[in-house]
């Protein structure tokens, strides 16, 4: 659905965006990751067809990025996006459903739809006198307005509170199940990593990784072992309830431990595995803290886990030998 090949953009002597290729399949949430200047907005906009690239080709469900016929079948949200203030969500929408066409029958339909998706119940409130989340759920439909395959999300659900995130989050997810494609950027790795199929990670307008955030985990995070003891061993510290930790990066050495364990008289009591978090693999990849964006809230939907708290994982210790 998209295929992005050698594309580049430079303003002046700097290059922003740099040789970055890669393939959307239809039905994905594709997420672009990357620190504060890393090219997110210029790699999405030059797909949006809003920036013209230096070299290179974008295409978009079988249009060349700067084809105008490509518009038809996009849904751009920008990472701030003005909306009419003395006009209603419903107004609003029709607004828009009539600059691209869509039959009145056909747009209220979709508009009724949409909204109720989206629990938007205010339809006929001033705009102006909505909340931030009402107004960007606004903003959301007004994507859909014209039934795109392809949608380009910048942030969509950052600086919002966490029962509209969580309901962001939700609906983005069900857009791969109308076979929309999605591509996907936001600073809150846990949006990223609780939507998408898959990411790239770019660093100073190149991808510097790309894959499941599983396979990158795999590629470039290393598991650790943690393992309590209940007696004092040369490599483990005390921890607060009176247990003995150490912390080893191999089976192997988690099978030491507990020799030495038992050779001690004592024995190996828990074991955790420790997965890196998406956040501590780009902080490993990029050298650099994923800063926030103008308007973040690092919040997780009820129920997830924080972007900064890695999996812990019990592993049933084995019986000393
Ligand atoms: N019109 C422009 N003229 C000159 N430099 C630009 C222009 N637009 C973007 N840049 C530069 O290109 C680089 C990439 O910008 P871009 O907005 O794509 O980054 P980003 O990854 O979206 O960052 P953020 O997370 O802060 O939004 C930045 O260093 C930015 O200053």
């Amino acid at each position: 659905m998209i295929r992005v090949s050698g594309l580049r953009k430079t303003y002046g002597d700097f290059a922003a965006v740099v040789d970055s290729s890669f393939e959307v399949e239809t039905g994905e949430i594709f997420g672009v990751v990357g620190p504060n200047g890393a090219g997110k907005t210029t790699t999405l906009k030059m797909l949006a067809g809003l920036i013209e690239p230096t070299a290179g080709s974008a295409e978009v469900a079988g249009f060349d990025a700067q084809n105008a016929e490509m518009r038809h079948r996009l849904g751009f949200l920008p990472e701030e996006s003005p909306l009419y203030q003395d006009m209603t969500p419903t107004s609003y929408l029709t607004f828009f459903a009539d600059l691209y066409d869509v039959p009145r029958s056909v747009a209220n339909e979709r508009i009724a739809e949409t909204l109720d998706r989206l629990d938007l119940e205010y339809r006929d409130r001033r705009i102006g006198d909505m909340s931030k989340g009402m107004k960007r759920k606004v903003a959301i439909a007004r994507s859909l307005i014209n039934d795109p395959d392809v949608l380009i999300y910048d942030e969509p659900a950052s600086g919002l509170d966490p029962l509209t995130t969580n309901s962001v989050l939700e609906f983005t997810r069900e857009l791969r199940d109308d076979d929309k494609t999605v591509i996907f950027s936001a600073h809150n790795l846990y949006h990223v990593e609780s939507v998408c199929d898959r990411i790239i990670i770019m660093n100073e307008g190149r991808i510097i990784a790309r894959g499941t955030v599983e396979a990158i985990r795999e590629e470039y995070g290393e598991t650790t072992y943690h393992v309590f003891s209940d007696i004092d061993l040369p490599e483990t510290d005390p921890t607060s309830d009176g247990r003995h930790r150490a912390v080893v990066d191999s089976m192997d050495a988690v099978e030491g431990l507990q020799d030495a364990a038992a050779a001690a008289g004592g024995s190996v009591v828990d074991i955790r595995t420790h997965e890196p978090s998406l956040e501590e693999l780009f902080l490993d990849l990029t050298g650099r803290q994923m800063a926030g964006p103008r308007t973040a809230a690092a919040t997780a939907p009820a129920g997830g886990r924080d972007a900064d708290t890695a999996a812990d994982t019990a592993v049933e210790p084995e019986e000393p030998r």
